[in-house]
């Protein structure tokens, strides 16, 4: 087994809310470095830890964790829609070493999922069904939340299977880091908005273009005083970052969910996928990581960050 991990931040308004020229370069300087060492790794698996934006999973029910033995992208903002090249029966195997571990995760044989994991695997491989892919969806967005202890067991659980593995595995995060776009709560929703947070999976053409128009307006006056969202906070988002590289993940077991919401944003949560991310990765020996990008991008709602590791 060889093993990889790339985390980094996606943004739905890349391409349509953008920053300066300069910014958007930096960017792609850097999300092309990150594509060149994945093709020169050649994955024979990636493991992808992902969020969901009430687009495959809803209150009807809402499951802490889910691995998907199969998988479609809703094409949500301007990702690719269609399936994912899931590996059917490692996904499975997985799922039960989880539940063995005494991780509690739900299954999937036919899962939506949206931009939360189809953009980076875009980003980093061209397309969503380049290399065969588990997908764990992490519960990031609809609270309540598992803790991050839990988070961190799952991840370490993921690990240990990876690591009897006879392939190259490349492990993916995506998410965070500090941001809120206007995700609505289903807490104090009105009816329309709560029946959507329930049952909206497959909306219509005008309900997703509406709810779309509704991310970018916000992300033209992110981080002004118009603005009603938390802003965003690098220092939280470097100081995550730091205690990542150092190998400090003992500690991401006391992170408190609402000082994370107050501080970092109600969708800094999507750091989660980072959480499982490094915890596999440690779980198959030592590892040496970089940041190799940051920066707070107010028009993308996004504290923009990108990282790589692997195994001493
Ligand atoms: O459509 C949505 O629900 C949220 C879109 C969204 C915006 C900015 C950063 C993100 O991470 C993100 O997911
Ligand atoms: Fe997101």
């Amino acid at each position: 087994m060889t093993v990889k991990l790339k985390c980094l931040s996606h943004t739905p308004l890349r391409g349509l809310n953008d920053p300066g020229a300069a910014v958007v370069a930096e960017v792609d300087a850097a999300l092309a470095k990150a594509r060149a060492e994945v093709e020169a790794f050649d994955p024979e698996l990636i493991v992808i830890f992902a969020p969901d934006h009430y687009n495959g999973l809803f209150y009807d029910l809402m499951p802490p964790f889910v691995i998907a033995t199969a998988a479609d992208s809703v094409g949500d903002y301007l990702t690719q829609p269609g399936p994912l090249s899931v590996d059917r029966s490692l996904a499975l195997e997985l799922t039960r070493h989880v539940l063995d571990s005494d991780v509690d995760i739900a299954l999937s044989h036919r899962l939506q999922v949206d931009h939360g994991c189809t953009q980076t695997l875009e980003e980093l491989t061209g397309s969503i069904d380049r290399y065969p892919v588990i997908p764990i969806i992490i519960n990031s967005v609809a609270p309540p939340f598992a803790p991050y202890r839990r988070v961190r067991k799952l991840g370490e659980a993921v690990g240990r299977f990876i690591a009897k593995l006879d392939k190259r595995v490349l492990i993916l995060g995506t998410g965070g880091l500090s941001h809120e776009p206007p995700v609505p709560l289903l807490a104090d929703a009105p009816e329309a908005i709560a029946e959507f947070l329930i049952a909206g999976r497959n909306p219509t053409p005008e309900a997703r273009a509406a709810r779309q128009a509704r991310t970018i307006a916000a992300g033209k006056i992110y981080g002004t005083s118009e603005s009603l969202q938390t802003p965003l906070n690098a220092d939280w988002d470097l100081a995550f970052i730091d205690l990542l590289v150092q190998g400090r993940l003992d500690e991401i077991d006391e992170f408190k969910i609402d000082e994370i919401s107050k501080a970092a944003g109600r969708s800094a949560h999507e750091v989660r996928t980072w959480v499982a991310a490094f915890a596999a990765l440690a779980a198959t020996g030592a590892y040496t990581a970089r940041q190799d990008y940051y920066r707070a991008i107010n028009e993308w709602i996004a504290g923009y960050g990108v990282v790589s590791a692997e195994q001493n």
